[in-house]
């Protein structure tokens, strides 16, 4: 495992996190350096998004230190909470595009939300990050005429409009054909690295994700079980990760939902 750095993007300090009673992820001990681009990989319902939950300050670890951006979590207040938010750029699920308004206005609406900068400014910044992923001639296209993956790439031009440090993603890849997955993955390789950011890419899409990460954290049975590089994950011997990168259906990890994660661990 590697140790917890000064340098890094995101650290976490001997943490667990709990959803009531559940411990869903147990002592997690990492740090995500900074410029890098990290897969957070592991089988449905092992803790991913409890993960990135914690991350955006949604969830309080009930043990450990978490650090995001060398600012400590739980903040303060609420204010300084925002502050921190702001600085990071989070691509869910869902694009969650306003379908009243067109492409442009998607992506400006962090900006008018949160900036008082003129208009002129707004639209600079718009069609530059447009550009950056290849929409800018859709700027006037409204969400219905968008395909997919074209949706995806305005919502992620949407998410890094205010140039945060830091990029979450949170199943990128979803519901995309193997070609728009091929574009999304290198783009968030491309842009981390042109826009100097850090990338945390939550994923159960395990082969595509490997091509673009400097380094893989597998979760599952409430434990990171693996840390370290892409290449090193796909060479493991270790019956648990197999089962899981060659997609398995018996082995170390159960798919029975137990009320207790602890259960599952040690069951
Ligand atoms: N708000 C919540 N309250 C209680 N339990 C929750 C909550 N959110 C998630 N859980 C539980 O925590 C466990 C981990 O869920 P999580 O969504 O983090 O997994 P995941 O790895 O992201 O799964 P998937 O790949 O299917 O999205 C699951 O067993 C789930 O039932």
């Amino acid at each position: 495992m590697s140790e917890p750095s000064a340098s890094a993007a995101i650290v976490f300090d001997h943490v667990t996190l709990r959803r009531g009673a559940r411990e869903i992820v147990r002592d997690a001990h990492f740090s995500i350096p900074t410029g890098s681009v990290t897969a957070v990989l592991g089988p449905s319902g092992a803790g991913k998004s409890t993960l990135l939950n914690a991350v955006v300050g949604e969830l309080r670890p009930a043990s450990g230190r978490i650090e995001v951006l060398g600012e400590t979590l739980p903040r303060p207040n609420v204010r300084s909470l925002f502050a921190l938010r702001k600085r990071m750029g989070v691509l869910l699920q869902g694009n969650g595009l306003l379908s009243d308004l067109d492409v442009f206005e998607n992506v400006a609406l962090p900006l008018r939300t949160h900036t008082d900068l003129p208009d002129e400014v707004i639209a600079e910044l718009v069609l530059m990050k447009l550009h950056a992923v290849g929409l800018r001639e859709a700027a006037q296209l409204e969400p219905t005429q968008l395909s997919g993956g074209m949706a995806r790439r305005v919502a992620l031009a949407r998410a890094m409009v205010m140039d945060p440090p830091l990029m979450l993603y949170d199943e990128p890849l979803t519901g995309l054909d193997p070609i728009a997955c091929g574009v999304i993955v290198d783009l968030i390789r491309r842009l981390n690295d042109n826009l100097g950011m850090t990338s945390l890419v939550i994923t159960h899409h395990v082969h595509e994700t490997l091509t673009i990460a400097d380094r893989v954290l597998v979760i599952a049975n409430a434990g990171i079980v693996f840390d370290g590089a892409p290449d090193a994950l796909t060479r493991s011997t270790d019956p648990l990760l197999r089962q899981f990168l060659d997609g398995a259906p018996d082995g170390p990890i159960g798919f029975d939902y137990r009320g207790s994660a602890k259960a599952a661990a040690h069951g």
